[in-house]
Parts: C-alpha cells; sequence; structure tokens
C-alpha cells in the first residue's frame, strides 16, 4: 500500500528547508515528489501559494499529464508540465525548481553558449562522479513564455547524466532518485553557480 502522507511529508519538509534559504522569492518554484509508477502519480506544488508557509493546501496528488487525481479547486504548478517530463524521460522520483539571483546570473552570462561545465570542484561528486576530471553540464535553455514551446525546449535538454537545466533569467530545475537526492543535487548546482560567479569576480 501506497502511503501518500509519508510522500506529503518528505516534501513538505524539503519545501521547508528551502524557504529557510529564501529559495521562493515571491511565491516562485514548485516542487513535485512520485508516489506511484504505475500508474505514475506524483504530488506537486499549487500554484502560486506563498511556499514559506505550511499548509493542507501544499501539494496535489496529479497523473502523468500533470491533472488532478482528485477534484479540487486548487490549480497545480503552472510548470507541472516539466515535472511530467522529468518523470516521464528520467528515472527521478522528486524535482525541485527555484529561481535564485545566483542561478539566473549564470543562466544569462552562458546562455549563447547553451550551457555550462562545471570541473575542478569537490562538490561534483555530490552527483555520484568521483573521477580526478569528474565534471557535469548544465544545459541552459530560453525561457519562453509559451509553456508548450518551454516544456519542448526543456524536454529536449534533460539528459540522464544532466540532473538539471537552467531556464535563462528564470530558474532551475533539478532531479533525483528521491527527495534527499532531489536536494543534495540542487544544493549542489547552486554552490556551483554560486562559486562561480564569485571566482569572475576576481579572474
Ligand atoms: C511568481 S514568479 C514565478 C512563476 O512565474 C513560476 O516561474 C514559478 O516558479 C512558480 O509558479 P507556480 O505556478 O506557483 O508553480
Ligand atoms: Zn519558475
Amino acid at each position: 500500500m501506497i502511503l501518500i502522507e509519508n510522500y506529503w511529508d518528505q516534501l513538505a519538509d524539503v519545501k521547508d528547508e528551502l524557504a529557510s534559504r529564501g529559495w521562493f522569492p515571491g511565491t516562485s518554484g514548485n516542487l513535485s515528489i512520485k508516489v506511484d509508477e504505475n500508474p505514475r502519480r506524483f504530488l506537486v506544488t499549487a500554484s502560486g501559494i506563498d511556499k514559506t508557509k505550511r499548509t493542507e493546501e501544499d501539494f496535489i496528488l496529479v497523473d502523468q499529464q500533470g491533472q488532478p487525481v482528485y477534484q479540487t479547486e486548487l490549480r497545480v504548478s503552472a510548470e507541472t508540465s516539466l515535472h511530467c517530463q522529468v518523470y516521464e524521460q528520467t528515472d527521478a522520483g522528486c524535482c525541485l525548481h527555484i529561481h535564485t539571483v545566483d542561478n539566473n546570473v549564470i543562466s544569462e552570462l552562458y546562455a549563447e553558449q547553451g550551457y555550462i561545465t562545471f570541473r575542478n570542484q569537490e562538490l561534483i561528486k555530490a552527483f555520484g562522479i568521483w573521477d580526478q576530471d569528474g565534471e557535469i553540464t548544465l544545459p541552459i535553455i530560453e525561457n519562453h513564455a509559451n509553456m508548450e514551446l518551454l516544456t519542448q525546449a526543456f524536454a529536449q535538454a534533460i539528459s540522464a547524466e544532466s540532473y538539471g537545466v537552467l531556464i535563462r533569467n528564470h530558474g532551475i530545475t533539478v532531479w533525483g532518485k528521491d527527495a534527499f537526492t532531489a536536494k543534495k543535487h540542487l544544493e549542489a548546482f547552486e554552490f556551483l553557480c554560486s562559486y562561480e560567479l564569485k571566482l569572475r569576480q576576481f579572474a
């Protein structure tokens, strides 16, 4: 038997931790956690809510098309289709999206290149990459206002080895096999973005 409450609590805990870092400015950001694969169902944040508050209406159970499983007055996150793509194309169990100044500035600086590759950093090991010359690449896509176009570009950028996609002047979407791993990947990408920006100030 699947205990949705268990997944709900895991996602609520992650949300609280990210909120305590100020990673949901202006109601931005959205989170999801998979509760079942056959058929695929996941909890996703309701749209437009204050993600720094913990309430009983924070998450909505949706199917693989991102449609609510039960009748609700709440709206699912405007970016639910991106979460659907992550679960469709990877074996992720959790997907996190945040807007920070650091990830936005990195997205602008590297937009023309279309990606940023991080190397020579101990924290790359957070992605399970243990080689001496290990590196991780984060693709960067344009921020289309049209969700169909954004979802298309996002789907093309997803790869099993990247664990995240950066949307230009918008934010980062990161995933992992479970809530713990997704948060670890998110923290690592944020660290790497911040490091890169600081280094550029001196280089
Ligand atoms: C309020 S600005 C952020 C939104 O436009 C969007 O990018 C976002 O991350 C949150 O949307 P939401 O529908 O609440 O999941
Ligand atoms: Zn967003």
